[in-house]
């Protein structure tokens, strides 16, 4: 057992659903939060927190980073009191990046580097995925890349980590307000009717044929849903306006990132026309937004 040895990783932001793939399609970006971690065997948690929600995550026992790493230690069946954790974090809370996944996966990461590496990435997987209750942000998270992650009928999560063929630029707005996880699955139906589920499988399959052969021509409906968008659309003031902006200045598509706020458009050019589009339009509805360029993240959580 290695002690005091201090670990730093990275872990990407994520964006999940990609439209049709409710729990199901997620994308890792070129968004990052650091974690470095120095487990004592005795002593105190110390959490030093700087960047994104430095002000409103607790410094306590009740950090999810440092809940992810108990939980990873107990499955490893090793003991340590005490922590030095330091994180700098990019990722924005609450707002559909990813930023619970981040932090889960980069806890159980760094633990299992401090460890000595016992856990394979599929068990961190796993784990994560137990965690956060669904696998669509935790696996691009670990992996990198676009992800495809289903549940197997036993519970466990799979994940297939895919590079689409187009070079795709994400341009995330993000909204001043924040929007919790838990507040926008509550407005979800627990049935919803045939003729919606056919709607999305079709898509989900559409999208991801079309990234992987290449063939933009397809994308043009590939991102629409309706399993999830049009019940949380009352949560977030414009949104379809804000899609519409995005479509009518070249996106090849639009939808929620995650469970909202921030709204995601794809595109090969162009990002800072659609991007300033895309707020000019959540303007007209009062809400203030900035834009984001980003790119896909082809490692997912690494060492530093
Ligand atoms: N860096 C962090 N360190 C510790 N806890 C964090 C960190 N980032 C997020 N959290 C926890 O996760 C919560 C946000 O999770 P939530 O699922 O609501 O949003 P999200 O993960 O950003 O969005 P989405 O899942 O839609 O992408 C925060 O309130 C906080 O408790
Ligand atoms: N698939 C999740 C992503 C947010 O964590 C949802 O839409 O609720």
């Amino acid at each position: 057992m290695v002690e005091d040895k201090t670990v730093k990783v990275k872990v990407p932001g994520t964006t999940a659903n990609c439209g049709p793939g409710f729990d199901s399609l997620g994308i890792a970006c070129n968004l990052y939060n650091e974690l470095e971690l120095t487990l004592h065997k005795k002593g105190k948690l110390v959490i030093e927190i700087m960047g994104e929600g430095a002000q409103n995550i607790p410094c306590d026992g009740r950090n999810v980073v440092w809940k992810s790493i108990q939980y990873l230690l107990h499955r490893a069946n090793v003991e340590y009191q005490g922590a030095y954790i330091k994180m700098l974090n990019r990722v924005p809370l609450s707002r559909g990046l990813g930023s619970s996944a981040a932090a889960i996966v980069a806890g159980l990461t760094a633990a299992n580097y401090a460890i000595g590496n016992r856990f394979t990435s599929q068990e961190i997987f796993v784990m994560a995925t137990d965690i956060e209750g669904h696998p669509d942000n935790v696996a691009p998270a670990i992996f990198g890349g676009m992800t495809l992650s289903i549940l197997r009928k036993d519970g466990e999560p799979e994940c297939l980590s895919f590079f689409p063929k187009i070079d795709l630029q994400l341009i995330v707005t993000v909204p001043e307000f924040s929007l919790s996880t838990k507040a926008a699955r509550k407005v979800l139906p627990v049935v919803v009717p045939l003729k919606d589920a056919v709607f999305n499988v079709g898509r989900a399959a559409l999208l991801v044929g079309a990234l992987c052969e290449g063939k933009t021509e397809f994308l043009k409906h590939a991102f629409e849903d309706c399993l999830h968008q049009p019940y949380r659309e009352k949560l977030i003031p414009g949104m379809y306006d804000v899609f519409a902006a995005a479509g009518e200045n070249g996106a090849l598509g639009a939808a929620m990132s995650g469970a909202g706020p921030c709204l995601i458009a794809f595109t090969e050019k162009n990002g800072d026309t659609i991007g300033t589009a895309m707020v000019a339009a959540f303007k007209e509805h009062n809400v203030k937004a900035k834009y984001l360029l980003l790119t896909i993240d082809k490692k997912g959580a690494c060492l530093l």
